[in-house]
């Protein structure tokens, strides 16, 4: 069981590299035949991983949550980072493609993975928070996203995001969900930096080399540490850090948002002067 739970910013200022890491970093999220959670206690966000292979798994985390079942109090984001698989909610079965992504609504009882075919299993990266209310369970294939392009080959930032979950796209209760994807010979992400002390992140890098390495920076503006992650790895995001990565080649990754507000815009910009 992965639990963490908050750091303040005032002890975050003494961390040594392994405090940060084991507070901030989700390391293995993804293995063959099993689903598996990190539970934050930033707005008690869990992130996890499910790799079906030959078998189908269930959603399942009843233990920890100490309730009937998984989506009674919960709403979930399915977004598929492997090959092509199908995710049955309640008996109704949505196919995903890599990118696409399934919001599931508060309340479904049963929701099972598959992969098409387990030599080249389906990834599925689950994001969920609390929820209050209902909303359909509705899926977003990539090819219906709309593509929003950012940044420059000058600042080694172009990158196209997706939005998938939040205002003017799939409604939830509180997660708001993207992609971001990083052309060719870009390295950055969210450079300028931003905070919204209203909501936690949590980011997913994937699409990487074996050898490709993103440093991950965050902290206070004035007090920023980095960490080193491989592909596939995760990073919890609390609300007083910014959140903003420089990777060794390009990559791809998921930002997941839970908290207070549900404006994707509301981000305070960091001035470049501030950053230390
Ligand atoms: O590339 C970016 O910049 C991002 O994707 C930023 C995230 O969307 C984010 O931090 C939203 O708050
Ligand atoms: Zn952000």
């Amino acid at each position: 069981m992965d639990i963490r739970y908050e750091v303040n910013p005032v002890d975050f200022k003494t961390y040594q590299t392994e405090e940060v890491r084991n507070a901030f970093l989700v390391e293995t999220l993804f293995e063959d035949g099993r689903v598996q959670f990190t539970y934050s206690h930033y707005d008690r966000l869990v992130i996890g991983g499910a790799v079906p292979t030959t078998e189908p798994l269930e959603l399942e985390w009843t233990d920890v949550l100490k309730t009937n079942y998984f989506l009674e109090r919960r709403e979930l984001a399915v977004i598929n980072i492997g090959g092509e698989g199908e995710v049955t909610v309640d008996g109704e079965v949505y196919s995903l493609v890599k990118r696409d992504c399934l919001y599931i609504g508060m309340e479904n009882k049963q929701v099972q993975f598959r992969s098409k075919d387990a030599t080249s299993p389906a990834r599925y990266y689950l994001v969920s928070a609390g929820a209050h209310r209902v909303y359909p369970t509705k899926l977003l294939p990539i090819s219906e996203a709309e593509p929003n392009k950012l940044g420059s080959d000058a600042e080694s930032n172009s990158r196209t995001i997706y939005k998938y979950i939040h205002q003017e796209g799939i409604q939830s209760c509180q997660l708001m969900v993207g992609m971001t994807l990083l052309e060719p010979n870009n390295m950055w992400n969210t450079m300028p930096a931003h905070l919204h002390d209203r909501r936690m992140e949590a980011y997913l890098y994937f699409d990487m080399e074996p050898q490709t390495r993103v440093f991950h920076f965050m902290g206070q503006p004035n007090e920023t540490r980095h960490l080193v992650l491989k592909n596939e790895q995760a990073i919890l995001s609390p609300p007083w850090s910014i959140h903003s990565g420089v990777g060794t080649s390009n990559y791809t990754f998921i930002w997941a948002m839970a908290g207070e507000n549900y404006t994707f815009s509301d981000m305070d910009a960091v001035p470049m002067e501030d950053l230390k």
